[in-house]
């Protein structure tokens, strides 16, 4: 099983991670994506859905319209671990392609 991070290192990661921050009353990382319209929204979660299910690691998320609301946390560690880093880095890196604010 992956190891939850540190609170220095979920700092550090966070810093380079633009977007996300810390989750309120969990160890968790959230983010809201706007897309232009749900057509766009829903291909984002597509792409994701695809990456999610090769690496077993899935995210919690809400799709209203053309935003996608996402909270990451690795269950297992009861926290954060570097998979939900590498997920979020995913999700900013094909939001970015689809230009999403
Ligand atoms: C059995 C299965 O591998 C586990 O339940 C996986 C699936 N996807 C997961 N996704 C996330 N985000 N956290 C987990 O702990 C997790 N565990």
């Amino acid at each position: 099983m992956t190891e939850r991070l540190t609170t220095a290192e979920r700092q550090a990661a966070l810093q380079t991670l633009g977007g996300w921050r810390e989750t309120e009353g969990r160890e968790a990382i959230s983010r809201t994506f706007t897309f232009r319209d749900f057509n766009e929204a829903f291909g984002f979660m597509t792409r994701v859905a695809l990456i999610a299910e090769k690496s077993d690691h899935h995210p919690e998320w809400r799709n209203v319209y053309k935003t996608v609301e996402v909270v990451l946390a690795t269950h297992d560690a009861g926290g954060i671990t570097r998979r939900d880093i590498a997920l979020a880095e995913a999700m900013n890196a094909i939001a970015a392609q689809l230009g999403a604010a």
